[in-house]
């Protein structure tokens, strides 16, 4: 039987961003804790509605041990909102890790970055390996859209719909923030690619660790300029050459010269790193 709003509760508001509410909630059969996200789509077209019924479809898809499991989508039909239920993370997202590590003039500890790393790249393999011929590329990889459980384990989120909620129509009400990690392909107004989250996965673990993006700017024209030279500091000198290094690799202008998510996988650092991990 389809899941109505009556069989949650809603505890609290955990999460306001540029994609809707997300909001910690009860289901009142077992006492399970989850969370749902609610989006309006009243403002869309129907072909956006579609892609977001896709992009939702994919999502239920995707069973992955690094990926936020989906459970059920409610919708309501006047008030024009969908409800995705998703799993709970209790460690919260990593933009709020690094907001508090900056607040409290801290770093992350080496070891939690290349466990982020590892996790989020394994994320990543499954939602780029081809499900029905169709890839499902983040396109949207920042420290807001990656969460963690209870252990302290990546659980990546929010993917997919970031096309649909960017779409033209609802881009105007609802893109905020710059696009800090944006890759030179996209500057260039080349097409998105699989590597594109590869850009994005060493801007982010770079984010991580110095508490700042790669590149900065005040406008968006500056912005572009910089990624397209893609020079940027060092890590902050408690972290490893090796890190630093690894970061490089990923945050490299040429696509041909980024690693693929299977090179990254298979580098013997990040091999013993994840026998560490296990
Ligand atoms: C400060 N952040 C939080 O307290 C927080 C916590 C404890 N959980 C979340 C968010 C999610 C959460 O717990 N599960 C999720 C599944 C999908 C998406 Cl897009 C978001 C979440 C947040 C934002």
């Amino acid at each position: 039987m389809a899941a109505t709003l009556d069989d949650y509760e809603v505890i609290a508001t955990i999460g306001t961003g540029s994609y809707g509410t997300c909001k910690k909630i009860r289901r009142k059969k077992d006492g399970k804790i989850m969370v749902w996200k609610e989006m309006e789509y009243g403002s869309m077209s129907e072909n956006e509605k579609q892609m977001l019924v896709s992009e939702v479809n994919l999502l239920r898809e995707l069973r992955h041990q690094h990926i936020v499991r989906y459970h059920d989508r409610i919708i309501d039909r006047n008030k024009t909102i969908i409800y995705i239920i998703m799993e709970y993370c209790q460690g919260g997202d990593l933009a709020s890790i690094i907001a508090r590590h900056r607040k409290d003039g801290t770093h992350v500890p080496e070891d939690f970055a290349w466990k982020i790393l590892i996790q989020t790249t394994l994320a990543l393999k499954e939602c780029h390996r081809r499900k029905n011929g169709k890839a499902v590329l983040h396109r949207d990889l920042k420290p807001a859209n990656v969460f963690l459980d209870m252990d302290s384990n990546v659980k990546l989120g929010d993917f997919g719909l970031a096309r649909v909620l960017h779409h033209e129509t609802s881009f105007a009400q609802t893109y905020v923030g710059t696009p800090y990690y944006m890759s030179p392909e996209l500057v260039n107004n080349m097409s998105y690619n699989e590597k594109s989250d590869i850009w994005a996965l060493g801007c982010m673990l770079y984010e991580l660790c110095a508490l700042t993006p790669p590149f900065t700017a005040s406008n968006q024209s500056e912005l572009n300029r910089k990624i397209r030279i893609g020079d940027f500091p060092r890590l902050p000198p408690q972290y490893s050459m090796e890190l630093d290094m690894m970061i490089r690799k990923l945050i490299q202008v040429e696509v041909a010269k980024r690693p693929s998510i299977g090179s990254v996988l298979a580098d013997a650092l990040i091999q013993s790193k994840m026998k560490i991990l296990n």
